[in-house]
């Protein structure tokens, strides 16, 4: 791709990683109620002292195998301490309000008035009501939404880092999110790629907008080489956002040659591609069995005159080997190749591993038979607690977002 003229350098899944984005799981996480909680994207309510715990130990982790770990609040504080900035920063969040004109310029002066630190607190943990003086309803979206109790959301999700946005080569992805739940989170790390010091990316590296019509997100996107990016169509990436970010990634990217589309059923269960399948060695991936009959695949290439050329494929293995220039791939099976096994422990994360180097990777302990494949296999598995960070659905690769790997 382009000269690297910033920090950001991902140009496989697998290359040592040196530095990572991280949310710490913090009050948001305290405003889930059995309510909201499948609107919210959680299947149970966790613990918020065990996995902010859980969660520092991934952290510290990645620190002792010499991983730079950056956190989103801190870098969105830093951010905000500009005083334009904060203002277009205030709009934006008060824009997701579902409250009239009137409440929404009641909140924004009621925001200005805080530190950085505060508005970063309101924009991931979200703002109750009761925190504000009392505002009568204005409108009929007042009354509407009177029995919330919020006036900003919470974003429970934010610590599933993987998905608002990707590093793909030197530039960066801002997802357009799927579900409201999530959308807000993407407009945070825009801010952080475009206005902090650490990570702001020019204008031409950021290869997708958070407000585009078709949903992607990251945990669908694959860096697997150079050459070659995987790209997720899932319950939450649409085909059409893919077809769009290929022609950016294809007419500004030299050295990038194509893009696998991959076609998981729409489901829950599977609800990005990094559940199913991650790469953890130059030329061995984690496959989650129950979905190698279901795969569909695409080939993307550069077509004529700044288009785009599909090529339906019929065998994953071989497209695998031929794209990435390998004699054989191997794919390994979670759960050990055992139905019910390989299902139980999918649901739990085991397919979602995060490589930090090649053949080394981080993983739940719980998901003991995956672990010990992975092992047989030859990988080096470091486990990490996961008890209630897995309540949220997502494992250690998506609860990371690699910012700079070293190549291949
Ligand atoms: N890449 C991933 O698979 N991320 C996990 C996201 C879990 C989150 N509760 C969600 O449903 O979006």
């Amino acid at each position: 791709m382009e000269k690297n003229t910033n920090c950001l350098r991902v140009y496989s899944e697998i290359g040592k990683l040196n530095s990572v984005l991280l949310h710490r799981p913090g009050k948001e996480l305290e405003r889930l109620t059995p309510e909201f909680l499948s609107e919210l994207l959680f299947d149970d309510i966790p613990w918020l002292k065990r996995i902010q715990e859980e969660h520092d130990k991934f952290a510290q982790a990645l620190k002792e195998n010499g991983v730079t770990v950056y956190y989103l609040e801190d870098l969105l504080e830093e951010v905000l301490q500009d005083t334009g900035i904060k203002e277009f920063f205030i709009y934006d969040l008060v824009s997701y309000m579902n409250t009239s004109l009137e409440v929404k310029k009641t909140i924004t002066n009621f925001l200005k008035e805080r530190t950085p630190k505060e508005i970063v607190d309101y924009a991931i943990a979200g703002l109750l009501k009761k925190e504000v003086h009392e505002v009568e309803p204005q409108s009929l979206v007042d009354y509407v939404y009177k029995d919330s109790p919020f006036f900003i959301n919470p974003l429970p999700n934010c610590y599933f880092m993987r998905d608002p946005a990707a590093v793909i080569g030197n530039g960066v992805m801002i997802s357009s999110m799927k579900t409201t739940a999530r959308k807000r989170e993407a407009m945070l790390l825009k801010y952080v790629f475009k206005h902090s010091k650490t990570l702001k990316v020019q204008e031409n590296l950021l290869w997708y907008d958070y407000r585009s019509e078709y949903p992607i997100e990251g945990g669908d996107v694959l860096v697997l080489s150079k050459k070659v990016i995987a790209i997720g169509i899932s319950e939450r990436t649409s085909p059409q956002a893919i077809e769009e970010i290929s022609l950016t990634l294809l007419e500004r990217g030299e050295e990038l040659q194509e893009i696998i589309a991959l076609e998981i059923p729409k489901k829950r269960t599977f609800m990005h591609l990094d559940t199913v399948f991650t790469m953890v060695d130059v030329d061995k991936f984690l496959i989650y069995p129950g979905i190698k009959e279901k795969l569909k695949v695409y080939r993307i290439t550069r077509g004529e005159k700044g288009t785009i050329r599909v090529k339906v494929e019929e065998d994953f293995t071989k497209v695998l080997e031929t794209s990435l220039g390998l004699d054989k791939v191997n794919l390994i099976e979670s759960g050990g190749g055992d139905e019910i096994t390989g299902a139980r422990e999918q649901w739990n994360d085991s397919t979602n591993t995060l490589a930090i180097a090649p053949g080394v990777v981080m993983a739940y302990n719980r998901n003991e038979i995956t672990n010990t494949t992975l092992v047989n296999h030859g990988i080096k598995v470091i486990e990490i607690e996961g008890s209630e960070l897995v309540r949220g659905r997502g494992g250690p690769r998506c609860m990371s977002m690699p910012l700079k790997r070293e190549d291949i």
